[in-house]
């Protein structure tokens, strides 16, 4: 239990049609009190009169919710007090909630950090809440409302008592060793089934960082010769003039980035140097970054100008078909021999080209069917983990030493939920959240 009360304005930025601010601790039913008179009914919205606690001034007028602890947000008293959205009506209010002794300001994400301390989410969750109010496309809302809801944290919990169970029954039979008429058998139940979770868990990181890059943003990258018309096309996208374009071949140097939705996914599309052998140092280090940039995007659009054709280089070709695709430009001034052709001055197949990359875009992201990790941090832990368990089913070491790969791997699934050792996280985690959440 914490001894201090917080407040934050929890609503957006000011002025605002309603202003919500919200108030969290052990005061809070002193607060109400002193704020309104009176303590509202539990979780009934309430027209109520706001005013300061020792002059009696009139503030506001809105609608107050109580929430007693242990139902509410953070677990903890919570009170909401629903006013105007002008700024000096929340900074008055802000301003007689500082006056009562117990109360101070909300550091960014200590609501949700109570929430968590009082068990109510697990880190994953938050992981969840922080992702959703970041959330730009309709992909990374759904993953991230689900997230916030407790698909990893079940799955997550439901293996690491798995695994909690299987170390118990073969700690027993190490304590059971000494006693002749114990069989040695439970053991080996155990360990078929430590090898479905090994599955369980390859099954789930093999997923082509699907939600990873639906957090992230899949990342398309331009490549082509020079005056192909790659910043030509980026412009197109982003549909202002993120990127010089002129006749001079080798305009673009340094990669250029822009992100966008397409379809239901945040997209982030990098313009490149033009591809040639070439003296010019600053235009080679261009390339360099530019063949970079293919190695690393998901997709890598080709472009291949209709009057002077262009096969990919040598150097590209490791690139598997999936994750290439060759559009034809300048459509305008000759015949492609590409299934795809745009051209920037008419605007010409555009259309076309962005349908197709919504599609590619759909197959590998998918819609949400099934729980998808969405950070770099699950994806270790979970290796970690599976990387103990598959120690742990080696049969030819110690039953002690197996045990002791199993503690190691519920572990890794125990920091993945925040169970246990997380304190240098949980700064990392909530510096992401706003001052209210
Ligand atoms: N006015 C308001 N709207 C809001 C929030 C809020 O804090 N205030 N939220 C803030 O993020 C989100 C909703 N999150 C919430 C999560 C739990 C509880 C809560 O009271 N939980 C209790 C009771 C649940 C129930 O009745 O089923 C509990 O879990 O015990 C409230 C809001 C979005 N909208
Ligand atoms: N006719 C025609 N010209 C185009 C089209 N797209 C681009 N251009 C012209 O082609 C020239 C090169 O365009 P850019 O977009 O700068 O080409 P780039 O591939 O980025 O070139 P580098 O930066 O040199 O690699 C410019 O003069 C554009 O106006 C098109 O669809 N049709």
């Amino acid at each position: 239990m914490h001894e201090k009360t917080i407040f934050a304005l929890s609503s957006g930025s000011l002025p605002s049609g309603v202003a919500i601010i919200r108030v969290s601790g052990p005061a809070v039913a002193d607060t109400a009190e002193k704020i309104l008179g009176c303590l509202p009914p539990p979780r009934k919205a309430t027209f109520s009169r706001f005013r300061h606690p020792s002059t009696g001034d009139l503030l506001d007028e809105g609608l107050s919710i109580y929430f007693p602890g242990p139902n509410s947000f953070t677990g903890e008293d919570v009170l909401e007090l629903q006013g105007h959205g002008g700024k000096a009506s929340v900074e008055a209010i802000l301003t007689a909630l500082a006056s009562i002794e117990g109360l101070r300001v909300a550091e960014a994400g200590e609501f949700s950090r109570r929430a968590f301390e009082n068990n109510r989410m697990d880190l994953t969750e938050l992981e969840g809440l922080s992702d959703l109010i970041a959330a730009q496309t309709e992909g990374q809302r759904r993953q991230a409302l689900s997230q916030s809801q407790g698909v990893l944290r079940a799955l997550y919990e439901g293996w690491r008592s798995d695994i909690i169970q299987a170390r118990a029954l073969i700690e027993a039979e190490l304590d059971f060793a000494d006693e002749d008429d114990v069989p040695g058998s439970v053991s080996d139940q155990v360990w078929s089934g430590v090898l479905t979770l090994i599955n369980q868990i390859s099954d789930h990181l093999d997923d082509g960082r699907r939600g990873e890059l639906i957090r992230e943003g899949f990342s398309i990258a331009l490549l082509g010769p020079p005056n192909a018309g790659k910043s030509s096309l980026l412009n197109a996208l982003a549909r202002r003039d993120v990127a010089i374009v002129t006749p001079q071949a080798g305009t673009t140097r340094d990669t250029i980035e822009i992100s966008m939705r397409i379809g239901e996914h945040l997209v982030v599309i990098t313009d490149t140097a033009g591809l040639r052998q070439t003296d010019d140092e600053i235009e080679r280090e261009g390339i360099k970054r530019a063949v970079q940039a293919a190695r690393h995007a998901d997709l890598v659009v080709w472009l291949s100008p209709s009057d002077a054709p262009a096969d990919l280089p040598v150097k590209l070709r490791e690139i598997p078909n999936e994750q290439l695709l060759t559009i034809g430009t300048k459509a305008d001034l000759a015949t492609s021999q590409c299934e795809i052709v745009v051209s920037t001055v008419y605007t010409n197949g555009l259309d076309v080209f962005l349908r197709e990359l919504e599609d590619r875009i759909d197959k590998r992201l998918g819609h949400g069917e099934s729980a998808a990790l969405s950070r770099q941090r699950h994806r270790f832990a979970l290796n970690e983990c599976s990387n103990c368990l598959r120690l742990s089913i080696q049969s030819k070491l110690d039953l002690e030493l197996r045990s002791e790969h199993l503690r190691q791997a519920g572990d890794h699934l125990g920091r993945l939920t925040g169970r246990i050792d997380v304190e240098d996280l949980l700064d990392v985690i909530f510096s992401e959240f706003c001052v209210g959440k």
